[in-house]
């Protein structure tokens, strides 16, 4: 990201705009209100900026130099504003446009920056001549350079923070070198390794990356908002670090899970970065470690009350439509009950998604579709045992009772396959505890007052051909348990195959390993992990048998169906925009993937595989009458079918260094 307060030194041979001077910038905002930064924002082509003052977000100094006088620094510490009352800016943000912007702005500006790409004309118009060594490279001998330097680093972490630190300097070579190495960094830059940054975000910091809105500054939203220097960002993730992958509260340590998502909706479905906006509300945290951590960058007290989280995140959603009224926003690890609300609450007003609820739904329904084709056992057979009924596994549970009620079952019939199972054993009406109200939807009366506690007792009684895991809790699927499911798809002496699917986030978080679940099903397993394992090979009497897992994660849904929401200009994420991603990626696989009994494309061709799922979430919006799309561009569309919608999409999606100019979104 670039940094807030770049401030612009001119150069002799590129005139700039009296608007753009500083001295400008502050008469202007002496005039200014809020409106006209907005309108002055709006009329800022959509080039990308960088400051050209410093935009630091005043506070009133006085009030903080009173405040500090009558409260110990220690009182004041965690946070910048004591009041609740909004913040006034001292100056408008001016930037200049990539056009105006020459000699070291541009190498700094991540966006702008081609490195040792520029070409020779480049470098005289822009004054770039001696700010970079001679050579101009090909891009695979500087990716390779990167990749080389990867792998010099010791730990995950470290070699996270290498990439981290190229993307602030160079975005394409970082998302070229992402892209090109899928399978190698997307485990650093997603799960697993962005749980260990996310539990040290607090001391790795170095510099802001996303936008950080407190609690505190509730009343300033919009103003935060504005303050983002990217014009018009289309996307945003959004957690309040409540429930961090099987992590816990981790408070605005959090935010890692924010900007991770968003480099995958570009490196993955080719967002523009630019268009990308990953964003933390602090409302405290439970997390004893972080508040007696010295490092913890976030508020520090203990989480507002459920009542007073709601009000911030009703301010925050009328806020972020009124200042980006095209974001789509997605609401990423937030605790179980405030995920199910405010994906209640805000679903029908506002373009917005849960990723753990629908986007691990439409994930695992898909590999659940592919699975089942392998599995042997018919599809109307199928019983499923779940262990975990927080808003991952009722999320689950629920994409496939639609599943199954789109196939023509009654919706009794189809949540009668279900069994979920919790911290107190299978989920009933009667088994004497207050339950959530996510969990009540497919509580059980069948048991005739008898309470399952334990998994292998849920399994013996029900004899599910599939056990899937969403417990954040490493090893609940055990040698007993994984020998009972195959045990229970054996019966008949039929060749059938389990399907166990231990989703949990991050690798210490898995109901249990891959090597485990095919040694304990002798090699039958049809196996999804959250996070991904390598391929496990035994060896045999006459050579060696490798098997290959499959990577079950919302990873190959959300970037498309945040794609399709935006293409489409959808006005809202409707369930059946969803369903259709699930759909679309279960019938995205090859040939070559079919036949290695894959469930899910391999995750090199992710990006395919999100333009797919991309295209069927737009028709679906157009469907559900909610695409803002003129009826005579899908007119024309239907005329000439996928290959034309799908150019549509290929000709708006970021591909770094090669056509970067054509990207519109
Ligand atoms: N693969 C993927 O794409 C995704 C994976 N996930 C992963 O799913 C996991 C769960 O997420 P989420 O549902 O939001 O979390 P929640 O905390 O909402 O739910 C966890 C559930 O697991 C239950 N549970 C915990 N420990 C045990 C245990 N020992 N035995 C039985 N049940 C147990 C809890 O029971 P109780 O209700 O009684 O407390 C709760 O119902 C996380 O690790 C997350 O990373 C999430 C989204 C996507
Ligand atoms: C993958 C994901 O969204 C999670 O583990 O929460
Ligand atoms: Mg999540």
């Amino acid at each position: 990201m670039a940094s807030y307060a770049r401030s612009m030194t001119n150069s002799s041979d590129i005139s700039t705009p009296r608007s753009t001077s500083p001295s400008a910038a502050s008469a202007a905002s002496a005039r200014s209100s809020h409106s006209s930064i907005s309108n002055k924002r709006m009329s800022v082509s959509s080039s990308r900026r960088i400051s050209a003052v410093n935009p630091m977000s005043s506070v009133d100094v006085s009030a903080i130099e009173q405040a500090m006088k009558m409260a110990s620094l220690d009182q004041l510490r965690g946070y910048v504003q004591n009041t609740y009352g909004e913040v006034h800016q001292y100056k408008n943000t001016e930037y200049v446009t990539k056009n105006q912007a020459a000699g070291y702005q541009v190498l700094r500006e991540p966006l702008w920056n081609k490195g040792l790409s520029f070409t020779p004309e480049d470098r005289a118009s822009k004054n770039l001549t001696g700010l970079l060594p001679h050579v101009m490279e090909p891009l695979s001998i500087q990716v390779e350079r990167c990749m080389k330097m990867i792998n010099t680093r010791s730990t995950d972490v470290d070699k996270y923070l290498y990439l981290s630190s190229l993307k602030d300097q160079n975005t394409d070579l970082f998302y070229r070198v992402l892209m090109d190495n899928i399978r190698d960094l997307m485990p650093l830059v997603y799960t697993p390794t962005i749980g260990d940054v996310c539990l040290q975000y607090s001391t790795l910091y170095t510099r802001p990356e996303a936008l950080y809105i407190s609690i505190k500054q509730r009343k300033s939203i919009r103003t935060m908002l504005r303050n983002w220097p990217y014009p018009n960002p289309e996307i945003c993730v959004v957690t309040d670090g409540s429930r961090i992958l099987g992590l816990g509260d981790l408070g605005v340590n959090g935010v890692g899970i924010s900007i991770g998502k968003l480099a995958l909706y570009t490196g993955a479905a080719g967002i523009h970065p630019e268009k990308t906006l990953p964003i933390v509300l602090d409302c405290g945290t439970n997390n004893e470690n972080n508040l007696r951590d010295p490092f913890y960058l976030g508020l520090r007290s203990k989480r507002v009350a459920p009542h007073v989280a709601q009000e911030f995140m009703d301010e925050f959603m009328e806020a972020v439509a009124e200042v980006y009224p095209s974001m789509v926003v997605q609401f990423e690890d937030f605790e179980s009950e405030k995920a199910f609300n405010f994906l209640d609450r805000y679903r029908n007003k506002y373009k917005c998604f849960n990723d753990d609820i629908q986007g691990t739904g439409a994930v695992i329904l898909s590999g659940y579709i592919n699975a089942v084709n392998l599995s042997g056992v018919p599809i109307e057979e199928q019983r499923l045992v779940f262990m975990g009924a927080g808003s991952a596994g009722v999320g689950v549970a629920k994409q496939l009772v639609e599943f199954y009620t789109r196939r023509g079952l009654s919706e009794a019939a189809a949540k009668d396959k279900f069994w979920l199972v919790d911290t107190k054993g299978l989920v009933t009406k009667d088994r004497g505890d207050k339950l959530a109200e996510h969990k009540k939807y497919f509580a059980r009366i069948d048991n005739n007052g008898h309470q399952f506690r334990t998994l292998e007792e849920v399994i013996e009684y029900v004899k599910p051909s599939a056990l899937i895991g969403l417990t954040a809790t490493f090893g609940v699927f055990t040698e007993s348990v994984i020998r009972a499911l195959k045990a229970s798809v054996d019966a008949g002496g039929l060749q059938r195959r389990p399907i166990l699917f231990p989703l949990s986030n991050p690798l210490t978080k898995a109901e249990c390993t891959f090597e485990q679940a095919v040694q304990w099903t002798d090699g039958t397993v049809i196996f999804a992990s959250g996070s991904p394992f390598a391929p496990y090979t035994v060896k045999t009497s006459n050579g060696a048998i490798t098997y290959h897992p499959n990577q079950g994660n919302n990873v190959y849904v959300f970037p498309g169906i945040g794609l399709g929401a935006i293409l489409a200009k959808a006005t809202k994420i409707t369930d059946d925009m969803i369903y259709t991603s699930a759909a679309s990626l279960a019938a995205s696989l090859n040939a070559d993937e079919l036949h290695k009994g894959l469930i899910y494309p391999r995750i090199e061709r992710v990006r395919d595989a999100s333009i797919i799922v991309a295209r069927e979430v737009m028709k679906a919006a157009r469907r559900g009458g909610v695409s803002g799309l003129p009826e005579e561009q899908w007119v024309e569309w239907e005329e000439w079918g996928d290959v034309s919608l799908t150019k549509f999409i290929k000709e708006r999606i970021y591909n770094p260094l090669v056509d970067t100019h054509a990207s519109k979104i």
